[in-house]
């Protein structure tokens, strides 16, 4: 029966009231003894019809009964009947005063067009019976006052009525966003999305699914107290199974759910082990393998983890971790894991590489001290009192610092044997006395510190090629058979230069292990006190010389290069001033030997194998830097610039007039100072190990 049906309210001509009648859904007051209120308004009601039809269709709109069905229904006549009987009783009481109201009745009754024809015939009907016409006037009256009274009272109700639609329309607004939300939320997940589930929820969704299909499984279905969790690839398409597939698809995503718990877990006691037993740090290092493994799984429980402490903070969204998070989390885990793990072994290999080199010079330095002590021990052995009583002193203090630095083992005892010992004694002393020529002390000798001498050297070479631009070539000088000297064969700048080198070597010049005599040979010893020179070279420096080359080079080829020809007859002068040269040259040239034992200190373990191949190509190789050799030959040619003009008090420079050719002193240091230096610090090189 349609509720249409059921209503009596369906027209206002409509005299069939046999159906129950439905009511308000509140419960109606009772104005009077068995006659409920409701039915009373749905009488005055059947005239609007309007108002009539939208309660019809809100009730179908609802899908649900407005209306009750009243069990004290009566039709419309019979309580009218009824009511006049109650009037009939009181009609005496009133008649008085109802002389007052018969026009005002038959204004209302005007007034009420609406008014059921049934009941207007009624009371026409009981007026004509009485035929009286003040009781009739009495009984409209009464009428009036209870239509008036109905009036309000449905007024009343009205009201109510549209309030309850209104609440009704939204209601029914909610539920409908509500099952469009759910819709839009529940689609299947994408084909390559991952989605995160608990078994519980799982459960939920399908007793769901059967009240309200289609229904589908939601990603946010993660609650906190889910047993488990899970996280499934594509394969695991997320639609609601049908209810003969459902609970073997149940079975199937609970198993997967059982095994990824028990993978979790078991790397959970995994990290809980390696929390409570940590590697040793030794093993760990070489041990690449076992520490990456660890490092995923501290990666996994981490990631675990954050699983959880992200559904405790969804837990009031019921949201779960999205599965690209998950993955991108983990991700960014094992980088950074990674990453810290590779920090820590460069820094291990740093640390290696440092050590090292320590060692190896610590090697070099015993290997020299060893060489040392056997040339020194007889000059030891001459030592007097003092410096033996000197001697036991270092001694003693050497093996405490010896101690100190772990040369002792453990019961106290030295290592090494006392003669090393003794090496030590003597090393320290000589490396103390270290004080390097130039402008450079022992304790500064460093590759920069080298280098500062040789820039300072070039001033002293731009300076001595000045000064033998002053004469001619005077070619005599160096003629082979002129014999200008009785009693010495030979040219007279090579009588001229090998009789200053003795004197100069009775000077003491050729201690210093930075000079090197054009003539060795027959050398007279120094006759003034020994200088404590620098011995940082190694000792086979002192048969390292290219003092031929240059003397040849200087001769043959520079100075045609930028001397004039011409003979004034200054030997002597020209000689000393070629001298000049060929000394300023030979040591600037010579000081390949410091370059090289800086450099061979600096990375031993890089020249050693080269050393002992004695591979010169590859040595040269090693040794060069082009960069410093492009500036030193600017700087040489700049020098010769600045250094060559003629300085007047105008100070106008002659552009062009320069005492030597800037280009010739560039070609001197390109073609034959920085070859022979590097020629110089092969040489040394090959015999470092020595
Ligand atoms: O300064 C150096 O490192 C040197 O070895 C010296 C020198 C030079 O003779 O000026 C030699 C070889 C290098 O290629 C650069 C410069």
């Amino acid at each position: 029966m349609t509720h249409k049906q059921d209503s009596i309210f369906k027209s206002p001509n409509s005299s069939s009231y046999s159906s129950p009648s439905p009511s308000l859904p509140f419960k109606s007051k009772k104005t009077h003894d068995d006659s409920p209120l409701p039915l009373r308004i749905a009488d005055i009601l059947t005239f609007n019809g309007d108002f009539l039809d939208e309660l019809l269709m809100m009730e179908e709109e609802l899908g649900c009964r407005v209306w009750e069905r009243s069990t004290h229904c009566y039709p419309p006549n019979r309580t009218v009947a009824r009511w006049f009987s109650g009037l009939r009783r009181k009609r005496v009481k009133e008649s008085k005063r109802d002389k007052l109201g018969g026009d005002r009745i038959e204004q209302v009754k005007c007034s009420k067009n609406g008014l059921n024809s049934q009941d207007s015939s009624n009371s026409a009907s009981q007026s004509a019976h009485s035929g009286h016409h003040n009781k009739e006037a009495s009984l409209n009256l009464g009428v009036g006052c209870c239509l008036l009274y109905l009036i309000a009272a449905s007024k009343n109700e009205l009201d109510k009525m549209f309030k309850m639609r209104k609440e009704m329309e939204k209601l029914l607004e909610n539920v409908r966003e509500e099952l469009q939300k759910k819709d839009g939320r529940s689609k299947p997940c994408e084909t390559n999305d991952v989605c995160a589930y608990s078994t519980t929820d799982v459960v939920d969704s399908v007793d769901f699914d059967n009240q309200l299909s289609p229904q589908v499984f939601t990603p946010s279905s993660v609650l906190p107290g889910s047993s488990t969790i899970t996280v499934c690839d594509q394969s695991l398409r997320c639609e609601t199974p049908k209810q003969g597939e459902c609970s073997e698809g149940r079975d199937k995503l609970e198993a997967e759910l059982e095994v990824e718990l028990q993978r979790l877990q078991l790397n959970f006691d995994t990290v809980e082990n390696t929390a409570k037993h940590p590697q040793k740090k030794g093993r760990r290092v070489t041990n690449e393998k076992t520490a990456t493994s660890k490092s995923q799984i501290v990666s996994a429980g981490e990631v675990v983890a954050f699983v959880f402490e992200n559904q405790a903070a969804g837990s009031e969204e019921h949201c779960g971790v999205p599965p690209h998070e998950l993955e991108r989390r983990l991700h960014e885990l094992l980088e950074s894991r990674q990453q810290e793990q590779i920090r820590e072994l460069e820094a291990a290999l740093k640390c290696v590489k440092h050590k090292l080199r320590e060692k190896e010079m610590e090697v070099s330095w015993w290997k020299d001290s060893a060489r040392l002590i056997s040339r020194h021990l007889p000059e030891s052995s001459e030592l007097s009192s003092h410096h033996h009583a000197k001697l036991l002193k270092s001694a003693m203090y050497c093996t405490r610092s010896n101690a100190n630095k772990g040369r002792m083992n453990c019961n106290g005892n030295c290592k090494f044997p006392f003669c090393f010992l003794v090496i030590s004694i003597i090393s320290t002393r000589y490396t103390n006395n270290l004080a390097m020529a130039e402008g450079s002390s022992g304790s500064d000798f460093t590759l920069d510190s080298i280098r500062k001498a040789l820039i300072r050297q070039e001033d002293t070479i731009v300076f001595s090629l000045i000064e033998r631009a002053k004469f001619p070539m005077n070619s005599a000088l160096y003629n082979q058979i002129l014999n200008l000297v009785p009693g010495f064969s030979g040219p007279l700048v090579d009588f001229i230069a090998k009789e200053t080198e003795a004197v100069q070597a009775k000077a003491g010049r050729y201690v210093n292990p930075e000079e090197n005599p054009f003539f060795p040979d027959n050398l007279p010893p120094s006759l003034v006190p020994k200088h404590n020179y620098s011995q940082v070279l190694h000792p086979g420096a002192a048969s390292v010389s290219v003092n031929k080359a240059i003397w040849n080079m200087y001769l043959n080829q520079l100075l045609p290069l930028f001397i004039d020809a011409g003979d004034d007859g200054n030997y002597a002068s020209t000689a000393a001033s070629d001298l000049s040269c060929l000394q300023a040259l030979s040591r600037r040239i010579h000081y390949g030997k410091f370059v090289a034992e800086i450099k061979f200190r600096d990375a031993p373990h890089d020249y050693e194998p080269l050393i002992r191949a004695k591979d010169t190509d590859a040595l040269m190789k090693l040794l060069t830097d082009e960069r410093v050799e492009e500036m030193v030959k600017k700087r040489v040619e700049k020098k010769a610039i600045i250094f060559g003009q003629d300085v007047s008090l105008s100070n106008n420079v002659e552009t062009g007039n320069f005492k030597v050719d800037p280009s010739v002193v560039v070609r001197l240091y390109d073609e034959w100072v920085i070859p022979l230096t590097k020629l110089v610090e092969v040489k040394y090189l090959l015999r470092r190990l020595d």
